[in-house]
């Protein structure tokens, strides 16, 4: 057998902008640890010098993002050769059982002697695309979506290119399988089918002890965490620790759509206990029991993660939020939002993708942002942060003062249209909305025209109708509410007779929480509606034409803006860089995904969609002087591309 003695060599730039000293060491360590647990077979492969900094890689493990690349995840190229690293190199039995580097039956005959796989795999050797294909099949066997969810979830832990090539390849298909709406489903399960655990537990026990626990994860170049706390899971309440499936599934898109490297993705669930009384008493529930840690302890547990993150892995780690419940999650994001590069896909995330499609929207309705008019249900983290971006968007590109922009923004809430009488008693994120207007209670009320009160509405002269009586006329209606079927057939109608093309978006998830299905809104305004939805609806037919509902969905935006951010070294998230992911969506939907009433493009062109929005979210990072990883490549969508983690299986030597 050949010797595989090599070393590891960094150039200066990959120390000093991807591995702290400390994780060098660690690095290190392990590797003289793995030089012991390695001897068989004179299969020691690494020694490492800290002491002249100087370490040899494998030229491969050199990509652009400054960040080593162990997997080959980036480089995997049929004509090049890559070490399968663990800490240690797998082999063996170890090498099918290792997620990263397992190929199944696609191991070579080569491959099975250099690495001890002979009579450890049946005789047939077959492609990836067989594999895929085989794969796609059994799926497509289950009649269950948790049944298919599972099947891709015990994939992603035995063959992990082979989970995200299928994933990639398939993507409309299995979107909703890994994603929403089954993700739901399965966190409401999490315990029962809980096999082996994903992502790092982070609970009110290891109070003191984070930047441990972080150090427990095999993984050092980590570049994502997407962290949920559980308590506001979708549209479908406080799950506990039965969260993680959204930060697993989020990391999921990560790689699989914004092609960063699943080795540089971790999930994360805080666990300060949960109000779900039905958990609690549920044997099966995976989390601490007891009701949810508020105030100075849940701070100072969130304070500790915070901090401990970014001395594990530095200023650049961008950190997710998810699913936090609207009373922390605006004050997170406002107070880390200084001292860390964080991101909260509920409010910025869907913010930006409803943004880009509105503006895709003015294509097919006409007119600028500033001529219409936006009514939602729902004022949470979603209906304020979307209410928020477009108006800056009017404010940015029109010039509108913000103040009249908003304006032309109204929220309903659970206590109806929010209204300057109501200001005192809102939280403070409502406080912007609270609009000179008579109270309303009804959301079917706030559409139609004409609200006034009975001594204006017997009146037989005309007269002019003081502003807290004029009807609101929304033009485009949004649900952010997380309450499924609150688009009655009366509130759909009311929009149909007082818009051509009325824009309809019913935004919450899974598809039970979603405000009116894709068959009602186009039922209902006779095949008028502009239509999306957060979570997926099929195509509908009605009258004889069939509508094709898009799915805006954060899914388009987060993978690409992620990367950009990491790409681009950036080290603080600014609202000028979700405009511009935005509008770098808006930019990819076609004349003919328009002509189908399509506001967003297809999830299949999302690896360009996705390159396409880094590229300008990077730009906008070195535009601002907050991009670290100089100089600034001259075309940033080629380095996107050739950042992007590919799941193709490399050649073992
Ligand atoms: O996960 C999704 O599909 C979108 C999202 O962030 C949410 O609904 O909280
Ligand atoms: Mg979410």
């Amino acid at each position: 057998m050949a010797s595989l003695n090599r070393c590891i060599f960094l150039n200066k730039t990959h120390i000093s902008s991807s591995c702290s000293p400390l994780s060098l060491k660690r690095h290190s360590e392990s590797l003289k640890l793995s030089s012991v647990i390695s001897e068989r077979n004179d299969r020691v492969l690494m020694e490492s010098s800290l002491k002249d900094s100087v370490l040899e890689l494998d030229p491969v493990s050199a990509v652009n993002d400054g960040v080593l690349d162990f997997y080959g995840e980036v480089m995997a190229m049929e004509d090049q050769g890559v070490t399968p690293w663990t800490v240690s190199v797998a082999s063996g039995y170890n090498l099918l059982r290792n997620p990263h580097h397992n190929k199944g039956l696609a191991f070579t005959d080569k491959e099975r002697d250099t690495h001890y796989l002979r009579g450890l795999l049946p005789p047939t050797v077959i492609s990836q695309d067989l594999q895929v294909k085989k794969l796609l099949y059994r799926i497509r066997q289950y009649q269950v979506p948790l049944q298919k969810y599972m099947a891709m979830m015990d994939l992603q832990e035995s063959n992990e290119k082979l989970f995200y090539k299928l994933l990639i390849e398939h993507v409309e298909e299995l979107l909703p399988v890994v994603y929403t709406p089954t993700v739901g489903e399965a966190c409401q399960k999490y315990g029962s089918i809980f096999r082996r655990p994903q992502g790092l537990y982070i609970s009110l026990r290891e109070k003191g002890k984070i930047l441990e626990v972080l150090r427990n994860w095999p993984e050092m170049g980590i570049q994502v965490i997407v962290v949920t706390d559980g308590e506001r899971i979708l549209g479908l309440g406080d799950l506990g620790c039965q969260g993680m499936g959204i930060p697993v599934g989020k990391l999921s898109l990560y790689s699989a759509l914004g092609g960063v490297r699943p080795s540089a993705c971790l999930p994360v669930t805080i666990d300060v206990g949960t109000n779900n009384d039905k958990l609690l008493n549920d044997e099966f529930y995976i989390g601490l029991r007891q009701k949810r840690a508020t105030g100075q302890e849940y701070k100072e547990l969130v304070h500790e993660f915070m901090a401990a993150v970014k001395q594990n892995y530095g200023e650049k780690i961008l950190i997710q939020f998810e699913d936090f419940a609207n009373h922390n999650a605006f004050d997170l994001l406002e107070k880390y939002g200084k001292t860390h590069l964080v991101f909260n896909d509920d409010i910025q995330g869907t913010a930006s993708v409803v943004l880009a499609g509105l503006i895709a929207a003015l294509k097919l309705v006409g007119g600028t942002l500033a001529d219409h008019k936006f009514l939602f249900l729902g004022a949470g983290e979603a209906g304020t942060g979307i209410a928020e971006l477009i108006a800056l968007e009017m404010f940015k590109k029109m010039n509108t003062p913000l103040e009249d922009a908003r304006k032309k923004i109204w929220l309903v809430d659970s206590k109806g249209l929010i209204v300057s009488s109501r200001k005192e008693s809102l939280q403070h994120f409502k406080k912007p909305w609270a609009h000179e207007h008579e109270p309303i209670q009804d959301l079917v009320d706030a559409v139609k025209v004409s609200f006034l009160p009975s001594p204006f509405k017997f009146l037989h002269k005309p007269m002019k109708v003081p502003i807290s009586f004029q009807d609101i006329k929304p033009t485009v209606l949004i649900g952010t509410s997380g309450v499924g079927r609150t688009f009655t057939k009366d509130v759909v109608e009311a929009m149909a007779a007082i818009n051509k093309k009325p824009i309809i978006l019913a935004l919450s998830n899974p598809t039970s929480q979603s405000e009116c299905t894709a068959e009602e809104a186009y039922t209902w305004t006779e095949g008028r509606a502009i239509f999306a939805s957060g979570s997926p609806f099929d195509p509908v037919e009605y009258n004889g034409n069939v509508f094709v509902p898009g799915q805006a969905n954060n899914a388009y935006i987060f993978p690409g803006f992620g990367l950009g951010l990491i790409m681009s070294g950036t080290i603080r998230v600014r609202d000028d860089m979700l405009l511009a992911a935005s509008e770098a969506l808006a930019a990819q939907v076609t004349q003919e995904n328009l002509d189908k009433g399509l506001i967003f493009p297809p999830f299949t062109n999302i690896r360009k969609i996705s390159a396409n929005i880094a590229a300008k979210v990077a730009a906008k990072a070195y535009e601002l002087g907050l991009a670290g990883r100089l100089p600034q490549p001259k075309d940033l969508v080629k380095h996107a591309e050739s950042c992007m983690y590919t799941p193709s299986y490399p050649n073992y030597r």
